[in-house]
């Protein structure tokens, strides 16, 4: 599946946290691929509070690690996340308009490393840095039937790792 620039990334799966359209407790995130990365916006509220009126760590985390989701989906490498680091650099307050953008910065054999920030009218509230780690499909077949729309769309295409693991295209 090719993604062109400014067109949306489909969700992961219906279901999913981050992304699933049918996911009734999910953040219902809409990304667009942006150069080799990835862009949403996203409204929080009251659903996701920690401190009055402030968004969870937590749930503003796992937002950025499904952006960094959403980039393997531009490249089309199946991946999970090994390694998640958050810098919290302001309170994310609810109500606003976040924008959320992610790319990968470098790969290496199996291993992807993703940037991503949480901007709040241009300014960066959140950045984090993943590690990310090639995976076979069985990692998901095995688990569930992933033959279906939409995840089987995308990841019935993707390629099978190659022997030494890259294949990462765009990335460094
Ligand atoms: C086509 C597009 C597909 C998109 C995908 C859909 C995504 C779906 C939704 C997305 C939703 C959002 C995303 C989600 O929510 S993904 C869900 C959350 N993540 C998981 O559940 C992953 C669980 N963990 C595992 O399955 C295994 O541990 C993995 C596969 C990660 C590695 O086990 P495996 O046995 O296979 O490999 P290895 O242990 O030989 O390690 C390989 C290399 O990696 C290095 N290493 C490993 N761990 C760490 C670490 N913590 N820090 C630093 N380095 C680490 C390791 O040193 C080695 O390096 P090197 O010695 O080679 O240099």
């Amino acid at each position: 599946m090719t993604i062109r620039e400014g067109q949306s990334i489909p969700p992961h799966q219906d279901n999913c946290f981050g992304c699933g359209p049918r996911n009734p407790a999910g953040l219902h995130l809409r990304m667009q691929r942006n150069g080799m990365g990835v862009v949403a916006d996203l409204v929080l509220d009251e659903r996701h509070e920690g401190a009055p009126g402030l968004a969870h760590g937590g749930v503003v985390a796992a937002a950025l690690d499904d952006l960094f989701g959403g980039v393997l989906v531009v490249l089309g490498v199946p991946a999970v996340t090994a390694n998640l680091s958050v810098d919290y650099r302001a309170p994310v307050r609810l109500g606003r308009t976040l924008t959320l953008s992610a790319t990968c910065t470098r790969s290496a054999g199996r291993k992807l490393w993703m940037h991503g920030t949480v901007t709040d009218a241009n300014a960066i509230t959140t950045e984090a840095t993943a590690l990310f780690v090639r995976v076979g499909l069985e990692h998901f077949s095995s688990h569930a039937d992933v033959a279906g729309p939409p995840f089987g769309d995308w990841i019935g295409q993707a390629r099978t790792p190659s022997p030494d693991g890259s294949g990462a295209s765009g990335v460094r």
